[in-house]
């Protein structure tokens, strides 16, 4: 499609306002529209630091998808909205491209159903960085051979999920791989909680909350004698650009719910 039309939910955020100078060098993604909690009826122009765009600002999201006709909905706010944003905007026919990280299990496979019960493209994607796709996908092959994982995870001190979307997005690609195992000794005791991780299938999970971090993961296996780390750092959020340009480009031609961009590259 040569004009998509798109409209940013967390414009003035780390990764809305990202998106917004994406977007601004891409003469085939029109900028419609933006959800933000404030700034109801003022323009992005006006917002300083962000792009020279006349796009208006909606803090109801209602009341946007009724006045403004939008093909794609980027998502880049919190857990809460994003789930809410997503299903609205798969109720109004608008496409969904989330970044979003934070929702249940449940909650993706509700929008998984009504994605396909309206015969709406979706994508959410924990990491569009190409790097965390392929580190995850290399951490998902290497588990078929070596069943001792831990997942440490590093991120900005402001990010308010954890472990993070992408941690979770490795397990469930390691589980699919690796044999079910307890890791560690069969006695093993916290004697402070929480010292090993978040326990998922068996493997653990470590969150790193950090100023000065951006998004780093590491994915350590384990063998007799023997090492693997399989690492990926983002330093700069326009590492996650490249794959929201690619999922909007793609959402146009789905019709059904994405969860991961593994499922969208070849
Ligand atoms: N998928 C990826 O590749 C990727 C990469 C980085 C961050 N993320 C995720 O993106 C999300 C945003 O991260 P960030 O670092 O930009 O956070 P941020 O706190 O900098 O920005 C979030 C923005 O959302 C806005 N917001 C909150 N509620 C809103 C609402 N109801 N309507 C409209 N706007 C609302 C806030 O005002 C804020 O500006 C997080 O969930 C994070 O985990 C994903
Ligand atoms: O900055 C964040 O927050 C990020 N969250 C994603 C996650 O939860 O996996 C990954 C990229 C950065």
């Amino acid at each position: 499609m040569s004009n998509i039309k798109v409209v940013v939910a967390g414009p003035r955020g780390r990764m809305g306002s990202e998106a917004l100078r994406m977007i601004e060098k891409h003469d085939d993604l029109n900028l419609v529209a933006c959800l933000d909690m404030k700034h109801e009826g003022e323009r992005i122009k006006d917002i300083p630091g962000l792009p020279a765009f006349d796009a208006k600002i909606f803090t109801d999201i209602d009341q946007c998808f009724q006045a403004v006709d939008a093909d794609v909905l980027i998502d880049l706010t919190t857990p809460e909205y994003g789930y809410l944003h997503t299903k609205t905007a798969i109720q109004y026919g608008v496409r969904p491209v989330v970044g979003t990280t934070g929702f249940t299990s449940e909650q993706l496979a509700e929008l998984t159903d009504l994605a396909e019960e309206k015969r709406i493209g979706a994508v959410i994607a924990p990491n569009f960085a190409i790097g965390a796709v392929l580190m995850m996908q290399f951490s998902k092959w290497a588990a078929k051979y070596f069943p001792d994982v831990e997942i440490i995870e590093k991120h900005h001190d402001q990010k308010l999920d954890a472990p993070s979307g992408t941690a979770v997005k490795t397990a469930e690609l390691i589980k699919q791989e690796r044999e079910k195992k307890q890791q560690g000794h069969p006695n093993e005791q916290e004697t402070i909680q929480g010292a090993r991780g978040a326990n998922v299938d068996g493997m653990h999970i470590h969150s790193v909350r950090l100023p000065g971090l951006v998004a780093h993961q590491e994915v350590i296996f384990g063998s007799p004698g023997e090492n693997l780390t399989i690492k990926h750092d983002s330093f700069h959020r326009q590492s996650f650009m490249s794959g929201i340009k690619f999922s909007i480009d793609h959402v146009m031609k789905l019709d059904v719910l994405v969860y991961g961009l593994e499922n969208l590259l070849e």
